[in-house]
């Protein structure tokens, strides 16, 4: 995971920025028996390879081709989602960098046998990697934040990605400290 740019990538022409709302993207999805767990309830991993796949689609839109899950931060469950629940999984790039993009996502129910309005059953936010053919990590376009809203979420990705890194230099650092002392775990 690279902190900054090297010499020649930032060189490179800057590429045209885009829109919130391009690749904003809503994934629908009703639940079944096949998604539930021990409980009876839909199994979490369920809600999160949607989360993943609506993310993946953004990031994949918005960049213009392939993208990979580089991590998942953050997923909140709210609720138990059930059997019959009708599930909305709402995805849009908040940040970019150089190759990667931050894609926040909300997930809401629609109750089957009640007339009440969706309601939010968890959230979460992922970091993609936009990838060429060989896989390796290529340049994206950046984000225009559109709305205020949107202005928001763009400067609270920008929190967290300050804190991913300032968190894997940390624990970098105490692994090498243990190692120079001599520890071999
Ligand atoms: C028109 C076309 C439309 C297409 C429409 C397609 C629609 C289709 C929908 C299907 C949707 C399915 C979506 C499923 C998506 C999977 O299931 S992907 C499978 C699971 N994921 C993987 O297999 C990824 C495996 N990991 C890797 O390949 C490499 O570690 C990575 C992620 C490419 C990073 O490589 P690396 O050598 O560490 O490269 P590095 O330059 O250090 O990092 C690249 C960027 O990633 C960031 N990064 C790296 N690691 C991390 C981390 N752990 N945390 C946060 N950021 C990180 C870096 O900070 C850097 O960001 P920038 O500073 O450049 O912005």
């Amino acid at each position: 995971m690279t902190d900054q740019a090297t010499t020649a990538e930032s060189d490179a022409p800057e590429i045209p920025g885009k829109p919130t709302s391009a690749s904003r993207t809503t994934l629908s999805h009703i639940m079944t028996h096949n998604d539930t767990n021990l409980l009876g309830t839909v199994h979490g991993g369920v809600i999160m390879k949607l989360v993943d796949d609506a993310a993946g689609a953004v990031a994949g839109r918005h960049s213009g081709g392939p993208a990979v899950t580089a991590s998942m931060d953050e997923m909140v469950f709210l609720e138990p989602v059930r059997v019959g629940d009708l599930v909305h999984v709402k995805a849009q790039v908040n940040w970019t960098g150089r190759t990667s993009m931050e894609v926040g996502v909300r997930v809401l129910a629609e109750r089957w046998n009640e007339s009440a309005p969706a309601t939010q059953v968890g959230s979460a936010y992922l970091v993609f990697a936009a990838v060429d053919a060989d896989g390796r990590p290529r340049r994206v376009p950046p984000v225009q934040p559109e709305t205020e809203r949107d202005e928001r979420r763009y400067q609270e990705a920008q929190i967290r990605r300050t804190h991913r890194l300032a968190r894997r230099r940390a624990i970098r650092e105490l692994r090498e400290k243990r190692a120079a002392e001599g520890f071999e775990d």
